[in-house]
């Protein structure tokens, strides 16, 4: 198999008991080095089953492979619950430059979730996955505390609460001779993320104007710095712009876990990053609703240009 150019890190070293402290400095070494760089790497060995990733892929498939209507029936109805985010089934819409579906979930118990009743599989083989991917969410967010030197659990202790988490599964349609867009280029607007997908492959990271194809690998899991991670740094670490591009005459599949923060929080550069070292912030405080329900307007209502989607750079101050 091709190696992918991002680097994958072995996870193993932080599930032994016994402490492997060389393992665990060669792995944050490899992050601190990949999240300055690219913003991009996989991971192996982190503790999800391959066969449970599988097994997501394929139910999804199922799911996504029934008639629009019977999709659409777990589609929450238009003024039905206070959910700003688009849980269940959707589609995106005609005129927007992505084209996919996909089905969201937030954490197992939440009254907004809406799974297809008849496919009881998808619920369960979801409801499994989602705690092991909040596990790996918080080991990677204090890998990060300690790859960003911050004092030991300062970001589990500022992000204290997941019930803004959430998960999909997506389908990219297979592209057309005239048009090949599966997402078009974007940061996430969240912590870290997290994605497996299968071996169709299409998902790329712009790497000084270069876009590297994240080669997939049975098994590993694909991790973005996204941009809280990136403000907080004061933009040490790179929230990488990335995109799916869709393959002719095959869909493709995968899922995205979004480590997220809880949309009441306000996020700033941190000092560390700023007066303690003599730099200027490079972005303003602001509050996470409000960038939210930004981009999420736009999602919903797709600026005629693509580049004028609202992203991190609105809060950004010229220095
Ligand atoms: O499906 C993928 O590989 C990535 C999806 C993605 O970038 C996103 O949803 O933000
Ligand atoms: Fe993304």
């Amino acid at each position: 198999m091709v190696s992918s150019s991002i680097p994958t890190v072995d996870l193993s070293p932080f599930f032994n008991e016994g402490g492997d402290e060389h393992g665990r400095k060669e792995a944050i070494e490899t992050i601190t080095k990949a999240c300055l760089e690219h913003g991009f790497f996989q991971i192996v060995n982190h503790g999800i089953p391959t066969d449970l990733m599988n097994k997501a892929l394929q139910h999804s498939k199922t799911f996504f492979q029934y008639p629009p209507e019977e999709k659409l029936k777990s589609s929450p109805r238009p003024g039905e619950g206070a959910c700003q985010l688009p849980i269940g089934y959707n589609i995106q819409p005609d005129h927007s430059v992505d084209k996919n579906e996909y089905f969201l979930v937030f954490q197992p118990g939440s009254s907004y979730n809406v799974y297809p009743e008849n496919l009881p599989e998808l619920r369960s083989v979801m409801e499994d996955l989602y705690p092991r991917f909040v596990g790996i969410g918080s080991l990677m967010e204090s890998i990060i505390n300690d790859c960003l030197g911050l004092p030991p659990n300062f970001l589990k202790e500022y992000n204290d609460e997941r019930s803004w988490d959430f998960m999909a599964a997506f389908h990219y349609f297979p592209a057309t001779e005239s048009e090949n867009n599966g997402i078009t280029e974007h940061e996430d607007g969240n912590c870290i993320t997290f994605v497996f997908q299968d071996e169709v492959g299409g998902l790329e990271v712009r790497k000084d104007g270069e876009w590297i194809p994240v080669v997939p690998e049975e098994g590993s899991i694909v991790v973005n710095v996204a941009d809280f991670i990136q403000v907080m740094s004061n933009k040490k670490f790179n929230s990488a712009t990335h995109r799916v591009v869709r393959s002719e005459g095959k869909s493709r599949y995968s899922y995205g876990f979004f480590y997220n923060l809880n949309w009441d929080k306000w996020v700033e550069p941190l000092p560390q990053f700023t007066t303690e070292i003599g730099e200027p912030p490079k972005y303003k405080r602001f509050q996470v609703r409000e960038y939210q329900m930004m981009r999420m307007k736009n999602k919903q209502h797709p600026p005629a240009r693509p580049e004028d989607e609202i992203g991190i750079t609105y809060y950004a101050i010229d220095t």
